[in-house]
């Protein structure tokens, strides 16, 4: 027997409600990319969903009005292009940020930054312009030092409330899930790995010692593990031999994520969902622990928990490169 964790839905149940509120407008940037597109269909079967805007440098029409004939109650809206920007995002409850080009095989995450960053830092200054209450979700790599731009934007408008900004880290903790599960032999629903610190190479630190159900390797097993863990996007990008990197597993995990918020603002009770965020956790200023979402964002940090001596090995080697990935997306956000 093993105590149940309530693994988070893809989709909310159509009748729950402790608030006023029942549907909310969610934003997605970057709506017509290989993240985006897979991601608006999942958002627009969400019955919290109310207002889907779609905002891209291209294609939004073709996908806003393809989602809009699927018999459902959230109405599609296209916008294209930098000057129709503020409109998509004007009052948004959640914008999810796919937009960015995504790695080839042979390149790390941060060789996206000088593409990626300033992506970011525009679609921050237009959320803190029109949406300043909204709770933004980001997909774009180097996650890592897009968090930090997006939060330095948000703080030099004054407009930074750092329960309401967050890096999309569940993709790690679906594949954690996934491989726990196939390595002993579960059904990976039943499975529940958290995975915390950031989302590249060593900062992604599984904590495979509070897997529920409790499962233990040999040390040789948990190491290969781990790592297969930490680098399962290589994984993709090389698969994919440079046509991109993981879009559908991601698609399924932002929904996630998204639905999680969604819920959160609803007034459900014990929706927990690890992130990146502005954290005093540990000594890196951002960084990805299990958190409690509500009605304004992070109610609570649940914080590091118990490590095992691997782990703490593992944390030790992830806060050097988390500073200077974090440090670099503060330096992109204050000197451009
Ligand atoms: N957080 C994660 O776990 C995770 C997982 C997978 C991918 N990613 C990242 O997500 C990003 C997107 O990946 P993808 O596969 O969807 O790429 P993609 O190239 O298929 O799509 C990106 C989309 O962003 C759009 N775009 C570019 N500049 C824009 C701008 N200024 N404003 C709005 N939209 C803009 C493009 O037109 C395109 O439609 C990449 O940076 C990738 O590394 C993150
Ligand atoms: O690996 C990538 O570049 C994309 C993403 O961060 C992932 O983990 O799949």
């Amino acid at each position: 027997m093993f105590s149940r964790v309530v693994r988070p839905t893809l989709v909310s149940a159509k009748n729950f409600s402790t608030s006023k509120q029942n549907n909310y407008k969610v934003a997605v940037c970057g709506a017509s990319g290989g993240i985006g597109q897979p991601l608006s269909l999942l958002l627009k079967i969400n019955p919290l969903v109310s207002e889907l805007s779609l905002y891209d440098l291209v294609h939004t029409p073709g996908v806003a009005a393809d989602l809009s004939h699927i018999e459902t109650a959230a109405k599609v809206k296209g916008f294209n292009g930098p000057e129709n920007l503020k409109d998509a995002l004007r009052n948004a409850d959640v914008i999810i940020i796919p937009a960015g080009v995504p790695r080839k095989p042979g390149m790390t995450r941060d060789d996206l930054f000088n593409t990626n960053a300033g992506i970011v830092k525009a679609l921050a200054t237009a959320a803190a312009e029109v949406a300043p209450n909204a709770l933004i979700g980001i997909i774009t790599n180097p996650v890592n030092s897009a968090v930090p731009i997006a939060c330095e934007v948000l703080r030099k408008a004054g407009k930074l409330n750092p329960k309401r900004v967050f890096g999309i880290s569940t993709l790690d903790i679906v594949r954690a899930n996934t491989f726990i599960a196939e390595a002993k032999g579960l059904n990976p629903k039943d499975v529940n790995v958290p995975v915390i610190g950031g989302h590249s190479g060593v900062t992604i630190i599984p904590l495979i010692s509070r897997s529920t159900p409790s499962v233990s390797f040999p040390e040789d097993q948990l190491k290969a593990l781990t790592t297969r863990i930490q680098e399962a996007g290589t994984e993709v990008v090389k698969a994919k031999a440079g046509a991109g990197s993981a879009t559908l597993s991601m698609a399924y995990a932002g929904a996630r994520f998204a639905n999680s918020l969604l819920r959160g603002l609803k007034g459900e009770s014990n929706v927990i969902e690890p992130a990146y965020v502005i954290s005093d956790v540990t000594e890196a200023s951002y960084f990805s622990t299990p958190l409690v979402l509500g009605k304004n964002g992070i109610e609570k940090n649940l914080g590091l928990g118990t490590l095992s001596d691997y782990e703490k090995e593992l944390l030790k080697a992830a806060i050097p490169e988390l500073k200077k990935n974090i440090d670099a997306g503060i330096n992109f956000a204050n000197k451009s």
